[in-house]
């Protein structure tokens, strides 16, 4: 499984190497690494890389010390090179290798002495270092060919601080307004991003590739950082063996594959999962439409659908294949007939439904909670086998109250540690919705998706995707095995894989297109193909 890992276990890997003398020899193999990278950015946009430029914008770490290697190789290779060093200090062996090849040094002024035009201090090489101003930075960064980020990386704390702070606030300003502005490959983590959280903090230029070592950093699978990172590239360097458990996992196509469900031969429409859904209403019909649809689609062995009459004669006329149940709930009473997991919550409104939903829960089957049931869910729930499925906004109700008050924004710009609290509170798994889809479940790992298209943000699709999870989950419980404890978790990412690919298929980008617009229909109708499309793996 690709996996994500904090800054302390990529260091901890990477200790028995240091001790034994190596450190050299991993960071030539990190910065071999990026500068192939950033070779292979400059001949896709040039077609050669003699006379391409390439700045670096250097940190006083190794993160730096990276960037500096990198650009010794690039230049040995006929690329014109300069660094940016934005700390007064900057890794010694990297610098001599970077002068040694013919590359510029420039320098920021130090802005803590108040001096003007502090030139870089190191008495040896003092004249090849040129001061510059902020503006003079931003200027050759734009004349550049491809700008690598080597400013922090695993071991950055906060946001970016002194001159390296206003020089990436002012290139971001440039990046965000000018279409030219070069692309960004980012030194293990864009800087400016916690390599742990994801958290942004200040001023941060958006990579178009990050290129990363040994193993991916938990920012780049976390938002807002991973949104700033681009394509991520992971550039073994020999410890790898030693990094154990990932803090976040990501299911990759093989994975996805061999867990989507099949049929066994003998096997009968019980056997492959009963989904009761309690969705939509009078007011939101499409909700129960679309969520039963994309069940169906998902391979449930039957649907039963649970809600108002004329709820039911909308389904029944466009999805003969599920069972209508409009009989009003019992409260304390079990709603009729079998079912193996259930969807509570997508589209309903009024209390006839929230009866439902309630009913439903107090089965004790699995059940994917969504929209209008989360209010249903409290602290201590204690129930991993339920999985909710909030956006952003949703979550931070949730959160506020559970008791703690969240806003939509501060979920956003701070999503790991939202989602641990309404695990850790709730005792339930979470699905957290967006471009990137986190979930988590008490004790268990915790998977990070992004597998879709920013088409997929439609009205809608949240249906579709509780729709397929429901599907799922009915299939996951009725199999037979498999019962540990990451099984919620895992069935939770595999409905993001799903739904995420289905986007794909129905925007035209997964047979190679640029992207067109899609309705949830579509995604529903588009969910059967990817048992195809997954099946090479790619
Ligand atoms: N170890 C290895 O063998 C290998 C490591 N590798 C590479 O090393 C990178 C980690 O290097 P690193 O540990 O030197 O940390 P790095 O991210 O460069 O930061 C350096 C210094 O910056 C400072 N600083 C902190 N926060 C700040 C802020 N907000 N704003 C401004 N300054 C801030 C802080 O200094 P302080 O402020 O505490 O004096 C900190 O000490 C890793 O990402 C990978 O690229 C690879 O080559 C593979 C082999
Ligand atoms: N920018 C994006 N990139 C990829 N997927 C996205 C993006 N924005 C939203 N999504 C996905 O689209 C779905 C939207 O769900 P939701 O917000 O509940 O919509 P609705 O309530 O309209 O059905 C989620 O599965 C989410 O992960
Ligand atoms: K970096």
């Amino acid at each position: 499984m690709n996996g994500a890992y904090s800054a302390d276990q990529v260091r901890a890997a990477e200790r028995p190497a240091l001790d034994a003398g190596m450190g050299a020899v991993l960071m030539s193999r990190a910065a071999f690494g990026l500068a192939v990278a950033v070779q292979r950015l400059i001949r896709q946009r040039r077609g050669g890389l003699y006379g391409a430029r390439a700045v670096a914008l250097v940190g006083k770490g190794n993160n730096g010390g990276d960037g500096l290697w990198a650009l010794a190789n690039l230049a040995r290779r006929g690329v014109a090179v300069s660094a940016v060093l934005v700390d007064r200090e900057a890794h010694a062996e990297g610098l001599a290798a970077l002068r040694a090849a013919g590359g510029h040094v420039l320098s920021l002024p130090g802005v803590p002495t108040g001096r003007e035009y502090l030139s870089f201090q190191d008495p040896q090489s003092d004249r090849y270092s040129r001061p510059v101003g902020v503006g003079e930075g931003v200027e050759v960064c734009c004349r550049a060919d491809v700008v690598i980020d080597a400013i922090l990386g695993t071991g950055a704390r906060g946001g970016l601080r002194g001159p390296a702070a206003s020089l990436v606030g002012a290139l971001a300003l440039a990046q965000a307004g000018q279409d030219g502005f070069p692309p960004v490959v980012a030194c293990d983590v864009p800087s400016g991003v916690d390599p742990d959280t994801g958290e942004i903090h200040g001023p941060v230029l958006y990579a178009e590739l990050t290129v990363t070592f040994a193993a991916a950093k938990a920012a780049l699978f976390l938002p807002p950082g991973a949104r700033c990172a681009g394509r991520v590239e992971v550039v073994p360097i020999g410890v790898e063996e030693s990094l154990g458990e990932p803090v976040l996992g990501r299911l990759d196509a093989g994975e996805a594959r061999a867990l989507l469900p099949r049929p066994s031969a003998d096997g009968h429409k019980y056997t492959r999962g009963v989904l009761g859904v309690v969705a939509g209403s009078e007011e939101y019909p499409g909700a129960a439409l679309l969520a039963c649809s994309a069940a169906l689609a998902a391979g449930a062995g039957m649907v039963r659908y649970y809600g108002p009459a004329s709820v039911c004669a909308v389904i029944n006329a466009v999805l003969p294949e599920v069972v209508c149940h409009s009989g009003t709930a019992v409260p304390e009473k079990r709603l009729p007939g079998r079912v193996q997991a259930w969807l509570l919550g997508s589209g309903v409104s009024g209390d006839e439904q929230l009866d439902r939903c309630r009913a439903a829960l107090g089965s004790g089957e699995p059940a994917v909670v969504d929209a209008g049931a989360l209010d249903l869910v409290g602290p201590g729930t204690d129930r991993p086998e339920l999985i909710l499925t909030p956006h952003a906004g949703e979550l931070a109700l949730l959160l506020s109250r559970l008791g703690t008050e969240w806003n939509r924004e501060e979920v956003e710009a701070r999503s790991l540690a939202a989602l641990s609290e309404a695990v850790e509170s709730t005792g339930v798994t979470v699905l957290l919705k967006g471009p990137q889809t986190l979930v988590r479940s008490p004790g268990g790992l915790g998977y990070s998706q992004a597998d879709g298209t920013p088409w997929l943000a439609t009205a809608g699709s949240g249906d579709v995707l509780a729709g397929v999870l429901g599907a799922l989950l009915a299939q996951a419980a009725s199999a037979e095995g498999a019962d540990d404890d990451g099984r919620w978790a895992r069935v939770a990412a595999l409905a993001a894989v799903v739904h995420g690919r289905a986007g794909r298929i129905a925007s035209g980008e997964a047979a190679g297109g640029v992207g067109r617009p899609l309705t949830a229909r579509d995604v529903a109708a588009a969910v059967p193909l990817v048992w195809d499309d997954i099946r090479t793996g790619r």
